[in-house]
């Protein structure tokens, strides 16, 4: 594509996916907030807040004016925290079309709406929307280490467009019609990551990882299945995938902060420590409030404990012996079939 692509958001990922276009050969235009990101973009070739030690590819340009940086644009890539793209919004729709391509990046649910990014988007008038989501911390991303990621969108011309803009020889991009399913499973992996992060503030050990993962990914299929996503896209990137890598990594804030939270920190300090977005707090908020508000019948236990550790200072060892001891329970609900026991 040689039409102007910007991307809205100069922070870790923002940053690593205009560069990556850039590497791709795009015409890429970079949106920041921070004006001295905007100057040691243009003028030294460096995003120092975010990637102090790697030189990004010179093609790519950094601006400050909103405006400008939309004007005469195709596609957008938006890379801002969840809770920050409601006001985003009113900006966009003052300054572009609304066949323009979206693609949104960010892994969260709105607090007050209970949306997902792509809800916001289309619900501001933007039809053409892609999320983009998978295993990607921007960190190895920028080191140009082989990852896989997946392009969502109801119209498959779009997600095709989108694959094809990004995939380079380190960034394989898949697609996927589940719009909701890939979104979701980004959104959620973040509360687990937190809780990954807690137990390992506590020392636990592996197996209460693997657990972890194992038991979570069967919590965030129900959730999505409710939601009238597929559960099957929870088996692919933007489910086990971003579950594994963000509930192992040291890149993982989420982890980190998680981290922080198990040796005793509160939610503030542990914040002050990562200090760049944590998406699984506010995400943990907003799944807890609408599961408390809407009379629904779904567990979620492990979502329920990171609520009550981050919320309601409730000990974290405390929280994991409640989690081993609830009632006990088969395995698979769906293997529940009097036919396959030996009675
Ligand atoms: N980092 C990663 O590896 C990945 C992150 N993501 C997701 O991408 C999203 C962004 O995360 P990430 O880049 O890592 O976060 P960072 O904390 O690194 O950066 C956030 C960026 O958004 C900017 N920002 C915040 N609010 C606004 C606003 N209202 N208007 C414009 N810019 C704003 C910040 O500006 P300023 O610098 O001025 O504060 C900063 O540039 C999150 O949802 C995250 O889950 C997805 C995949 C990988
Ligand atoms: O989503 C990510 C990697 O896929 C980044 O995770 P964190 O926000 O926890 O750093």
């Amino acid at each position: 594509m040689n039409s102007k692509i910007t991307v809205i958001g100069a922070g870790s990922w923002g940053t690593a996916l205009a560069n990556l276009l850039a590497n791709n050969g795009e015409n890429v235009e970079i949106y920041a907030r921070d004006k001295e990101v905007v100057k040691t973009i243009n003028q030294q070739n460096y995003n120092f807040k975010y990637f102090p030690d790697i030189k990004l590819n010179t093609n790519l340009t950094a601006v400050n004016n909103l405006k400008k940086s939309l004007k005469e644009t195709e596609l957008v890539v938006i890379s801002v925290p969840t809770q920050a793209l409601s006001g985003l919004l009113e900006h966009l729709q003052k300054f572009l079309t609304t066949n323009t391509i979206i693609v949104s990046t960010a892994k969260g649910i709105e607090e007050n709406s209970f949306q997902t990014n792509s809800q916001m988007i289309k619900e501001a008038g933007f039809e053409n929307v892609v999320v983009l989501s998978g295993p990607t911390h921007a960190e190895e991303v920028m080191t140009e280490l082989p990852t896989a990621i997946v392009a969502a969108a109801k119209n498959k011309k779009i997600a095709e467009k989108v694959q094809s803009i990004f995939m380079s020889k380190y960034f394989r991009v898949y697609t996927n019609p589940d719009v909701k399913g890939v979104e979701l499973g980004g959104a959620l992996k973040n509360v687990i990551a937190v809780a990954s992060g807690i137990c390992d503030g506590l020392d636990f050990g592996d197996n209460t990882r693997a657990a972890l993962i194992t038991r979570a990914l069967n919590e965030m299929s129900h959730f999505v299945e409710y939601q009238g996503a597929k559960n099957v896209t929870l088996a692919g990137l933007s489910g086990m995938g971003d579950l594994v890598v963000t509930c192992t990594s040291m890149h993982s804030r989420n982890r980190r902060f998680g981290i922080e939270i198990g040796k005793g920190k509160n939610i503030l300090e542990a914040k002050e420590k990562v200090n760049q977005v944590v998406e699984g707090v506010k995400t943990t908020r907003a799944i807890y409030k609408w599961l408390n508000s809407n009379e629904i019948e779904l567990e979620m236990p492990i979502t329920e404990q990171v609520y009550q550790v981050l919320f309601n200072d409730k000990d974290p060892r405390q929280a994991v012996e409640e989690l081993m001891l609830r009632t006990k329970k088969h395995e698979m609900e769906l293997l529940v079939d009097n036919s396959l026991w030996d009675l």
